[in-house]
């Protein structure tokens, strides 16, 4: 699917959104539901990563294909590897076969796993018999994903012994490592988070409880970015959110007042207002605990005409397609003056985007997610459009509601 995006009639928008469940949340909490059956979820998220997940945590023998779904990957390596009795190969897109998994595989066979790599040593495909874990201790470095953290830390609680974990070097996305420890807390596992050391207790059974997930804050950032590139007057409210959020994307609020967008937190609503002028500087972000939201920054600032320098980006390469070099090609098709590096990114303000460029999403959603705010200003091509079903499959019938013109191209 290929759409084509024009700028609406006016400048000032106005309208109210829905927007589907936060995925981190949704993939954290049907790992723990899978341990503890007693959990109910409400406001799951229906992207692909969350549909991908309730299916492959259900098989017991065979294969597991988990498409693209990073979490869904790192999550059901430990959930396997601690299940006497089940069997699978764990697989998933031709991109997934690129993403490291060393890390957590290592960190998994000294504590007792039997994981065999299938095809090349440090990445997916996984064969995963599973057994009891009885060792308790790990340590593990924590500078290039944080999910493989979250992967040990969310089966840790059903482990006999619990875990502790030492991590090593810089510790990277860390509030997703918080996420997944709040989630613990609030079905009444204990846990720590003290210095470099992660300690989680065991524990059997859990009272019965309903969790409710809290949108997704990396889907309002493509909102957060609309907002800025509109005029003042400009007011979009999104819902279901809340202002003591657990997932860290909650800092585009923060973030997006330089642009001139506020935020107004009323019950389960953000109200964004385009409220003034964006800051006349260059805009510099350390963005390694929001890494979901840097092509969302880079591309408002482009539109703005403003100059970034964003930082923390080391994960970026490593994601559904090197961000970096997608980010840096596409916005030099535009007119860009970009440079790259292993983990920044800088713009040079300039006031050119070209017309009717047809963007290329390299199977990632947040590409074609992070571009289509552009139509504000100018008309632009999405291609493979679809690609936002990883995440926020409503994404492109939510936009139509802002009078953005889309048409297929
Ligand atoms: O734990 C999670 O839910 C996630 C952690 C982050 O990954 P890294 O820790 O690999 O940066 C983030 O990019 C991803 O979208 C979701
Ligand atoms: C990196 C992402 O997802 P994952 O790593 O879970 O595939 C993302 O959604 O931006």
């Amino acid at each position: 699917m290929k759409l084509h995006l024009s700028p609406p009639a006016s400048s000032t928008l106005k309208s109210a959104i829905k927007i589907t469940g936060s995925k981190s949340e949704s993939n954290r909490l049907l790992l723990l539901q899978a341990l503890y059956p007693n959990i109910k979820i409400q406001n799951l998220s229906n992207s692909d990563d969350a549909i991908v997940m309730q299916k492959g945590i259900k098989v017991s023998k065979g294969e597991v294909d988990i498409h693209h779904a990073g979490t869904a990957m790192r999550f059901l390596t430990t959930y396997f590897s601690s299940q006497a009795g089940k069997e699978v190969v764990l697989t998933g897109s031709k991109r997934m076969t690129e993403r490291p998994i060393g890390v957590l595989v290592d960190a998994l066979k000294s504590l007792g796993a039997d994981i065999t790599y299938l095809e090349n040593e440090g990445y997916p495909p996984l064969h995963i018999k599973g057994k009891k874990i009885e060792k308790q201790k790990v340590s593990l470095p924590a500078d290039i994903s944080s999910q493989y953290i979250s992967s040990l830390l969310l089966t840790a609680p059903s482990l006999d012994n619990g875990l502790e974990l030492e991590l090593v070097g810089k510790i990277t996305s860390v509030p997703y490592i918080k996420m997944t420890l709040a989630l613990l807390t609030q079905i009444g596992v204990k846990n720590s988070f003290v210095g470099n050391t992660i300690k989680v207790s065991s524990k059997k059974e859990i009272s019965k409880s309903t969790l409710v997930v809290e949108s997704d804050w990396s889907s309002a950032s493509y909102y957060y970015s609309i907002v800025a590139l509109c005029a003042v007057g400009t007011e979009i409210t999104l819902s279901a959110y809340k202002k003591d959020s657990l997932q860290g994307d909650s800092v585009l609020a923060d973030i997006y007042k330089d642009f001139g967008v506020e935020t107004i937190f009323l019950d389960n609503k953000i109200v964004l207002k385009k409220v003034s002028k964006a800051v006349e500087a260059i805009i510099t972000k350390d963005l390694s605990n929001a890494p979901d939201i840097a092509q969302t920054i880079a591309v408002t600032t482009f539109g703005l005409g403003l100059g970034c320098h964003l930082t923390g980006l080391h994960t970026l390469k490593i994601k559904e397609t090197d961000r970096l070099e997608a980010l840096k090609t596409e916005l030099t098709k535009l007119g860009a003056a970009i440079t790259v590096t292993n983990n920044s990114l800088t713009i040079k303000a300039s006031n050119t985007i070209h017309k009717d460029i047809a963007i290329d999403t390299y199977n990632d959603h947040r590409m074609g997610m992070a571009f289509a705010p552009l139509a504000l200003k100018t008309s632009i091509i999405i291609n493979d459009a679809g690609v936002v079903s990883k995440s926020y499959p409503d994404f492109w019938t939510d936009l139509k509601q802002l009078q953005i013109a889309i048409k297929d191209a």
